[in-house]
């Protein structure tokens, strides 16, 4: 939490305004951030300074081991992340490639578990992934990635966490997950929880510990319709301990959580937060 706000502070403090295009909005922007989040020891990485709707978090990374590229989809299994961007954006509205009402297109786990090969047929990268982990391979190239530009076109959103790279030291599992652009009030209250979750349920599901995950950010902003809040609101309150999360020690497949996971295998011990903060969603 104390990582989260100071990235929040420096936003603040030395940040650059850059005018985005595609949602014609100011962003108050830094370059390269660095966090880091102790799985193993079970620092939970969840803001406290605003109640945060976690559950939506682990939600939308369960939506994207499943694969999912429709929002019912997401909403079905406990958020609504994905509605604006499936169904309200101009461009994606306009695209021929749009399936109808929900569709996200190619995005995210459709990507991964369907990974394209130039010479025909396609990958599933995560499965590949999970059964090298848990007979203890580690290739060096144990890589989750998210990110096609050669299908950009097939999808309302490229990617902003778009690669995890897992490692085995030991019986250890660590994870250096690399976001190349975030919404520092919104989406990154979400991406902290996912990285941390990708890897207590990789190390869960192949027998191995959790370590450390590693969270790489690239283009970091906020933007202007958020800059008050954060500043006024969010930037003057005192932080809560870390809650703890526990999740069902009887997910042990990529099957489980491909087939019967839900939110309710999730929960949190010891969360204290301040008072809701509604910021603005730019689509
Ligand atoms: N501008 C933008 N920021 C994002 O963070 C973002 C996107 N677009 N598009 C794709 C996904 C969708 N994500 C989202 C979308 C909405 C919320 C959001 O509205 N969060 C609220 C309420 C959540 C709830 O009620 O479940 C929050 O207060 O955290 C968060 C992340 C993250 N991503
Ligand atoms: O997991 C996510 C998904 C999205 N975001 C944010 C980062 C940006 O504000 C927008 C995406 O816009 P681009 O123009 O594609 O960069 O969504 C996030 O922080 N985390």
């Amino acid at each position: 939490m104390d990582q989260y706000l100071k990235l929040c502070q420096r936003i603040v403090d030395e940040g650059v305004w850059v005018n985005n295009e595609r949602t014609g909005k100011r962003c108050l922007t830094v370059i390269n951030h660095d966090l880091s989040y102790d799985v193993g020891a079970g620092e939970f990485p969840l803001v406290t300074t605003r109640k945060s709707f976690w559950k939506a978090a682990i939600a939308e990374i369960i939506g994207y081991l499943r694969g999912y590229d429709n929002a019912a989809d997401f909403r079905s299994i406990g958020t609504k992340t994905w509605d604006a961007n499936a169904n309200q954006n101009e461009a994606w509205l306009n695209n021929p490639h749009r399936k109808g009402e929900d569709d996200c297109g190619f995005i995210y786990g459709k990507v991964a578990r369907n990974f394209p090969k130039p010479d025909g047929g396609s990958v599933d990268l995560l499965k590949q992934i999970v059964d090298d982990l848990s007979q203890g391979k580690d290739n060096r190239g144990e890589i989750l990635t998210f990110y096609h530009p050669g299908a950009f076109h097939l999808g309302c959103l490229r990617p902003c966490m778009y690669s995890h790279h897992f490692s085995i030291l030991g019986d250890t599992l660590y994870l250096n997950s690399t976001q190349r652009s975030c919404d520092v009030p919104l989406g990154l209250n979400f991406n902290m929880v996912q990285v941390y979750v990708l890897l207590a349920l990789m190390a869960q599901i192949t027998g191995l510990k959790s370590g450390k995950a590693y969270h790489k950010l690239v283009n970091c902003h906020i933007y202007e319709d958020q800059l008050a809040p954060m500043r006024d609101i969010q930037l003057q309150r005192e932080p809560f301990p870390s809650p703890t999360l526990k999740i069902n020690p009887d997910i042990k497949t990529l099957q489980d959580i491909e087939t019967w996971v839900t939110m309710d295998d999730f929960e949190l011990e010891g969360y204290q937060y301040h008072p809701a903060i509604q910021y603005p969603f730019s689509v």
